[in-house]
């Protein structure tokens, strides 16, 4: 039986860095003082309990002999490149721990101290609720709160790559930007939404794919924007999971209810005005459907078509907070300058 504690100081070690993990990205990259307290209480909880049996976990040690090494360095499981994947596996990897504790402390009939580590078991589920709720809520709901939504057109850029274009927005300080080219092949619009994700990622700036689900996924954007004759929302949603941004261009007041009933999380409201850049565009929707939106829709929106900087302090003060322009900023001479330019009009 003294086999079971070294089960028990794997697994007491296993769940402690998992929290420790989670407990410094709380702290250093969301700064979230209230969840790194929590985790660092359940951290201490999960050792201090075990405290009286140390010196039997420590004797059954035998790190070197571990027959599991060689497995796990042969798996290839640990290859994650996204924070989020990072917390819920060192969620998993604690809670699997946890349980694995308490069945050997079953099995060594110390049923009390199981039921405490049950209980940390439990805590640790909620605290996964909690931190990914808020992981969300930083991630995800700050993306709208800009001004100008930025869309990529080549061929109103004069000559300009999409690379070129896209690298002058972020350099006038855009934080949001999509990329929509309805004429170019798959492969090509998949090597340049690489680049732009590279680039967007480096800046900060929240980088959205038009149409295309499956391209965004696979360049992990961070979000993707459909229209009412793409798939269903809810359908979307079960694609890209819960932390990928979906944005539902709509034109009238049923369309933005079916949007935020299906779990949008904004909509584009337009087209405002008349204009030639889309093709299979309908007739404008005009400032009366924008301000429907302004009192009945409590989820981001962002407005397009037709807008200019001539016009586009009438679009905000109808209500709108994040404007959409794709051919007066693409296609402007100085595109830093056109964006400083219209970002002082919105000042007025
Ligand atoms: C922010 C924003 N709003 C609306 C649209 C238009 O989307 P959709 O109706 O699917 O038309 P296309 O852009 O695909 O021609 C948009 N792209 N972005
Ligand atoms: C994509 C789109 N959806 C509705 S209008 C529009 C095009 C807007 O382009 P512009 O800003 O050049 O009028
Ligand atoms: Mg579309």
């Amino acid at each position: 039986m003294k086999e079971l504690f070294r089960i028990i100081d794997a697994n007491i070690n296993r769940a402690s860095e998992g929290i420790r993990v989670l407990e410094d990205i709380a702290r250093f990259y969301y700064n979230n003082a209230s969840l790194t307290e929590k985790l660092k209480r359940l951290r201490h909880e999960i050792r201090k309990n075990i405290m009286e049996y140390l010196p039997q976990c420590i004797s059954e040690r035998n790190a070197l002999d571990d027959v599991g090494l060689p497995v796990s360095g042969s798996l290839n499981v640990d290859g994650r490149n996204d924070l989020f994947e990072v917390i819920a596996a060192n969620f998993k990897r604690c809670q699997e721990a946890l349980r694995v504790i308490e069945e050997n402390l079953k099995l060594l009939g110390k049923y009390q101290l199981s039921k405490l580590y049950e209980r940390l078991r439990f805590e640790c589920y909620t605290l996964e609720k909690e931190y990914i709720s808020a992981d969300w809520a930083l991630e995800k709901r700050k993306k709208l709160d800009t001004d100008i939504y930025c869309i990529t057109a080549e061929e109103y850029s004069r000559g300009r790559t999409n690379i070129e274009v896209v690298a002058q927005m972020i350099e006038a300080g855009i934080k949001i930007i999509q990329y929509r080219e309805k004429d170019k092949k798959l492969i090509d619009k998949y090597r340049e939404c690489v680049q732009i994700r590279e680039m967007t990622q480096k800046a900060g700036v929240t980088f959205i794919v038009n149409d295309h689900v499956d391209l965004a996924m696979m360049i992990r954007a961070d979000g993707v924007h459909i229209g009412q004759d793409d798939l269903p929302v809810e359908k979307v949603r079960e694609l890209v999971g819960e932390r990928m941004i979906i944005g539902v261009s709509t034109h009238s007041p049923e369309q933005a209810q079916k949007a935020v009933a299906g779990g949008a999380d904004y909509i584009g409201v337009g087209p405002i005005y008349r204009t030639f850049t889309k093709k299979d565009v309908c007739q404008p929707v005009g400032l009366e459907y924008l301000e429907y939106v302004v009192q009945n829709i409590d989820i981001p929106f962002v407005a397009i078509g037709g807008i200019k900087e001539h016009n586009v302090l009438e679009v905000k003060r109808a209500g709108a907070k994040c404007i959409a322009m794709v051919t007066e900023i693409v296609g402007a001479d100085d595109i830093k300058a056109k964006i400083e330019s219209i970002r002082r009009r919105l000042t007025w």
